[in-house]
């Protein structure tokens, strides 16, 4: 069973060529954050950010407008209740992140239902949170793109059925990623990486870092590497790498790691990860 090393950042993350702009480095849109799970949201686009997307936007309840822009000035903001904007900033993305804090009554179901039908084949959509136990317990159609889900183990039980205690079972878990397809970041202790190839495990991590937004977190990442690294595979699991890299790091002197802390201490890790000159 292959695992990752920091070896994939190396080849993964790549140096800045001087002759670029913002545009080089992908558009990435979050779409989450109800009323009561902003925070959700707000650790996803600050994540996408910190990971060197080239343009954050977030469209999110209105509700989370001034907190967002209080703690994240780089993204911009529509709202999610408006399905016109919705459309208008899916469209232009090259990753679309969808799920984080969103929520699951009706009406965060008829907003996920109208950003899936934004979606267009070429673009790469993450798909976490609410929006994984959206899809499983209310059958809505997943969009024809290339997908990547973030389940934890009880929402990858909704998915896929697979209960917890069967999960260990990677024959198990291929199949069903064969079955539904894309790319499956089963996160846990041991997260691990379904997909077209053999799976993908992260050797690394903390209980330093079960706390709440830790998820939300590694989904922005994983939409900010995908932005901007060419092969969606290898950025996943970079970004699952890195994100438990740097608790692992700041765990040596801490009881528990917060998410907000993994989010700024990306840019300066990615820098020690680049591809060698
Ligand atoms: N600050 C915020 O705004 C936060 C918002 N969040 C959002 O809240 C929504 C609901 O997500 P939740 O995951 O809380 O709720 P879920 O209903 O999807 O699942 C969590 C439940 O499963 C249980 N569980 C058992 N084993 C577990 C495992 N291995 N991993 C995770 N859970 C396990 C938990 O104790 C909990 O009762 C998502 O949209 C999420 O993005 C959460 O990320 C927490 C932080
Ligand atoms: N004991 C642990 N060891 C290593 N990583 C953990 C541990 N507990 C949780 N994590 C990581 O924390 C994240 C939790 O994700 P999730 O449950 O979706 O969080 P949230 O939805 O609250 O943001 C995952 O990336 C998971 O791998
Ligand atoms: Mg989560």
């Amino acid at each position: 069973m292959p695992t990752i090393t920091d070896d994939l950042l190396r080849k993964t993350i790549r140096i800045r060529p001087n002759q670029s702009f913002k545009g080089t480095y992908g558009k990435v849109t979050l779409v989450g954050g109800n009323k009561h799970f902003g925070g959700a949201i707000i650790m996803a686009s600050s994540a996408a950010v910190y990971s060197g997307a080239g343009l954050v936007t977030t469209v999110s309840d209105m509700a989370n407008l001034s907190s967002l822009h209080a703690r994240l000035p780089e993204a911009m903001i529509a709202d999610v209740n408006d399905p016109k904007q919705v459309k208008a900033l899916i469209q232009p993305a090259k990753v679309v992140v969808i799920g984080s804090g969103l929520g699951t009554d009706a009406h965060s179901q008829q907003i996920l239902k109208e950003a899936f039908d934004a979606i267009s084949p070429k673009q790469i959509v993450v798909i976490d949170g609410s929006a994984i136990t959206l899809v499983a317990l209310k059958h809505i159609p997943l969009p024809k793109a290339h997908l990547i889900f973030t389940p934890h183990q009880v929402e990858w039980q909704r998915l896929s059925g697979i209960k917890l205690a069967d999960q260990g079972d990677i024959a198990k878990n291929q199949k069903a990623r064969d079955r539904i397809g894309g790319i499956v970041v089963l996160k846990s202790h041991h997260t691990q990486i379904y997909s077209d190839k053999p799976m993908l495990q992260n050797p690394i991590g903390t209980p330093a870092q079960a706390t709440g937004g830790m998820g939300d977190t590694l989904a922005g990442m994983v939409g900010g590497f995908c932005a901007q690294f060419s092969n969606s595979l290898y950025a996943t699991a970079s970004a699952v790498y890195a994100h438990s890299d740097i608790a692992d790091h700041l765990a040596q002197n801490q009881y528990v790691v917060l998410p907000t802390q993994i989010i700024s201490h990306i840019p300066q890790y990615m820098k020690r990860h680049e591809a060698r000159r």
